[in-house]
């Protein structure tokens, strides 16, 4: 199994090509279920995640082909062909991979009138249930049924109604289920306390591109009026707002200078805010953003909330970060219940941090040292990575898995800005 090899010490300077947003082409790639024509995506991210969803749509009759870039360039470019659905069932082994495939739930009933999907179960960072996905479904007029761990959803009649729901609390994929299921429903769908995440306003924006009546965009009070059909388009994936606040804390922890090249502000106020709270200096150009540290870090006190608060996402980064920050930090993780299983691997790496529940008092410390890792989850993975490029000595994170889900060439990009980074083989 590959491990990431890093020496710590370099301060990072120079420029990160941003790449399309994972979060957001997972919630794109299930929409060409919604028409039988063309769906084509670009800066969709080189990311495992993204092959497991294509590999899923492949199992229902999607044809996905994908045009090479070349060296040195990122965003590839998808064409999704759903001419002909040939099953609606999402299966155990592809759900148990990316809790993202119930994503088709919504979709292919809107489409075909039934899907059967598998309940994804729990995952490292919490408990995670799809409650409200279901519940969402049925205000808008479908039949649920629950069997051998498996979600049965059917129209009645062959079409959704339409309907309204206020979710109970904010939820980005019950959200977002909602939306592609409502889209072709005969009626008019109201979603109140909807998400508002921007990989959302990317997903809403896609579908009126493909013909869909959506109002509200960017609100957490959508108004969807069902169509008839929805055609096929071209569309390009928002940028990686996560992965830019990630290499934002690499700039950070260094004590370097990047320029994150295609990363749009409004889509990160909460977390530039964060960054110069720390006192980090974030500048804003034509092409990015440039986040320099000046002397030192600050502690901060953070929570994280839906969007536009500070996102869970950036929780495991800034913990990572504010671990060498001249003070004590206080964190709060509100929206998963066990979102903290970097903290154990970065105390092996000198932090010192105390859990008292969903808290953490992070004591800032004047050194890391590099020691072998290993994470449980996405970016728990990313925040030992930035813990080794601060640290003394050579460091270890192995697992790699967890960060191809959603860093694209993290190593390349990292040695191309001072890193001395790589990717290691165990054969
Ligand atoms: C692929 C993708 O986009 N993943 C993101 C998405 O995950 P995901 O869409 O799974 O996260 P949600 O926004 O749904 O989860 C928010 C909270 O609601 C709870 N909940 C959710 C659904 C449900 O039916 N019942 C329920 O109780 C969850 O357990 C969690 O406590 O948003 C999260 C919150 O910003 C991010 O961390 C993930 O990176
Ligand atoms: C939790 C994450 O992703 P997922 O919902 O795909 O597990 C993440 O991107 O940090």
């Amino acid at each position: 199994m590959d491990s990431i090899w890093i020496k710590g010490g370099a301060k990072l300077k120079g420029e990160i090509p941003i790449s399309g947003a994972k979060n957001a082409a997972l919630t794109l790639m299930p929409c060409a279920l919604l028409t039988e024509e063309k769906l084509t995506l670009t800066n969709l991210p080189r990311l495992a995640d993204v092959d497991t969803f294509s590999h899923l749509l492949n199992q229902l009759g999607v044809s996905t082909s994908v045009a090479g870039v070349k060296k040195g360039e990122f965003g590839r470019r998808m064409t999704l062909h759903a001419e002909e659905i040939v099953s609606t069932v999402a299966p155990y082994d592809m759900v148990r991979k990316m809790r993202a495939s119930v994503l088709v739930l919504g979709p292919m009933l809107a489409r075909m009138g039934e899907a059967t999907v598998s309940l994804p179960g729990g995952c490292a960072i919490g408990d995670r249930p799809i409650d409200l996905h279901l519940k969402a479904l049925e205000c808008i007029g479908a039949e649920i049924e629950l069997a051998a761990g498996y979600v049965k959803a059917t129209a009645p009649k062959g079409r959704l109604k339409g309907g309204d729901y206020s979710f109970p609390v904010v939820s980005v994929g019950a959200t977002e289920n909602a939306v592609m299921a409502a889209v072709l429903a005969s009626g008019k769908t109201q979603l109140f306390n909807a998400a508002r995440e921007p990989e959302i306003v990317d997903l809403c924006n896609l579908l009126v591109a493909m013909g869909a009546k959506i109002s509200g965009i960017g609100s957490s009070h959508l108004v969807i009026t069902g169509v008839e059909g929805l055609h096929g388009t071209t569309y390009e994936v928002m940028p990686d707002r996560i992965e830019a606040g990630s290499y934002a804390c690499a700039a950070g922890i260094t004590g370097g200078s990047l320029d994150l090249i295609g990363a749009r502000p409004d889509d990160m106020r909460a977390t530039l805010n964060a960054l110069a709270q720390c006192g980090l200096i974030v500048e804003f150009h034509n092409r990015g953003i440039k986040v320099s540290s000046d002397n030192g870090m600050r502690p901060l006190a953070l929570s994280t909330s839906p969007f536009p608060g500070f996102p869970t996402d950036m929780q495991a980064q800034f913990m990572a970060m504010l671990a060498l920050a001249e003070g004590d930090s206080f964190l709060e993780e509100t929206i998963f219940e066990n979102r903290y299983m970097h903290v154990p691997e970065l105390r092996r790496m000198g932090a010192e941090v105390d859990i008292h529940g969903r808290s953490a008092i992070v004591k800032g410390v004047e050194a890391l040292t590099g020691a072998s890792v290993m994470a449980t989850d996405l970016r728990a993975s990313m925040s030992l990575v930035l813990a080794g490029l601060a640290a003394e000595g050579e460091t270890e994170v192995l697992r790699v898995y967890h960060l191809d889900r959603g860093y694209e060439r993290l190593e390349e990009k990292l040695s191309a800005v001072g890193a001395t980074i790589e990717r290691r083989s165990a054969g």
